[in-house]
């Protein structure tokens, strides 16, 4: 292939890289994905996925694009689907509308698919290129290739604390550490979210509801829109039940109660509650994701106090953290970040700062966890 013809691979399949991400916020349990039909050297058609059990971002490229398909270039940040899931096969569609070319950005790690489309498309003639700007693409979809490799959704868990790491004072006092546009990227993490998930002692103590409100998202109309049009589940840990139904956090909407003891006699007629293993009232929080990931959960955003944060990290259960950093100190009688007691510098983890920028006053940090093997 030609560095001139790489070249404008890289190019289109950024266009639907950028497509793709307008479904950042509703796609879920699917994958966000967009697609770019290129003829001539003109954009014919685009397309992205919006929500599952709509068409897939080819077919909607497919119809933009209507007779100008035949002979095209196809760009599509994931291998097309060859299989009848709640949508017929895209590899057909693009068989039958006579494309020339296909690329893709990474092969759909989809059992159901896993390279068949492509090989479905070659079958027919179709000439194919896959792994264009795949680090990209594999960053638009974290939750679902970590639910569809590993069974697992992708944990997420945001932190906000001052310069001296601390979330709270003694009292519990938290409102505000950080500033409103601190507070705006919260409120899109958490719709970008399958699912928020806390813990008994944030809701008892916070009166937490961890809802998603339209207001200060700080979105344009139409993308706030599509951000409320579906809502993040709401998921609290309470191994023993702890939190009564007339809690905010019940009160603000649907939610699902993940516990270890026998819910059914505890809450007849109040929220859904999934029992799964735990030790002494504890819940078993690996059973918990892979329960969540069973039911096409594909993001998790964690938003918990000291102890359940700290049980996510210590179990190495997180993916990613995100933390808010405000220019303040609280001094040493406030609440640590994560409950975690270490005594050996040897043991403490050691993370990959991946991205750092200012959000209003305030810093946000991004790290990942280095596997202990690596470091
Ligand atoms: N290539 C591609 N484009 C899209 O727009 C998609 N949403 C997908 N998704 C793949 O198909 C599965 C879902 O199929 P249904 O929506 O149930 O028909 C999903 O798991 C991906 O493998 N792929
Ligand atoms: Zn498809």
């Amino acid at each position: 292939m030609s560095n001139e013809q790489a070249v404008l691979d890289a190019h289109y399949m950024a266009r639907a890289l950028e497509l793709a991400r307008k479904g950042l916020y509703t796609t879920h349990p699917n994958p966000r994905v967009g697609c770019v039909i290129v003829r001539d050297g003109q954009i014919v058609g685009e397309g992205w996925h919006e929500r599952t059990g709509e068409p897939h971002a080819e077919p909607n490229a497919l119809r933009a694009a209507g007779s100008k398909a035949r002979g095209a270039t196809v760009y599509v940040t994931l291998e097309p689907c060859s299989h009848h899931g709640r949508t017929p096969p895209c590899a057909d569609a693009l068989v039958t509308a006579g494309v020339a070319r296909v690329v893709a950005g990474m092969q759909d790690p989809n059992p159901e698919v896993a390279g068949r489309g492509m090989q479905r498309l070659a079958q027919a003639g179709i000439e194919v290129r896959s792994g264009v700007l795949e680090a990209e693409a594999r960053a638009l979809n974290p939750g679902f290739l970590k639910r569809m490799e590993h069974g697992l959704p992708f944990v997420r868990v945001k932190l906000a604390m001052s310069l001296d790491g601390r979330t709270a004072m003694a009292s519990g006092e938290s409102q505000w550490i950080t500033g409103p546009a601190a507070r705006a990227a919260v409120q899109r993490l958490r719709a970008q979210a399958s699912v928020v998930l806390t813990g008994a002692d944030t809701v008892l103590a916070d009166g937490a509801r961890l809802t998603v409100r339209a207001a200060e998202l700080g979105l344009d109309p139409d993308t706030t829109a599509l951000a409320m049009s579906r809502p993040p589940l709401r998921v609290l840990i309470d191994g023993r039940l702890r939190v009564p139904l007339n809690a905010p956090f019940f009160k603000a909407g649907p939610a699902l109660v993940i516990t270890c003891v026998t819910a059914e006699k505890q809450f007849p007629r109040g929220p859904e509650c999934l029992v799964v293993p735990g030790v002494e009232g504890q819940v078993d929080l690996r059973s918990a994701l892979v329960a969540l990931a069973a039911r096409g959960v594909n993001e998790v955003l964690v938003e918990a106090g000291p102890s359940l944060a700290g049980a996510f990290a210590q179990q190495g259960l997180v993916d990613e953290y995100v933390i808010f950093v405000a220019g303040k100190f609280l001094g040493s009688a406030a609440r640590p970040l994560l409950d975690w007691p270490l005594e050996k510098l040897a043991d403490a983890p050691q993370l990959k700062i991946t991205d750092l920028r200012a959000v209003g006053d305030d810093w946000r940090v991004t790290a990942i966890p280095v596997p202990a093997a690596s470091v």
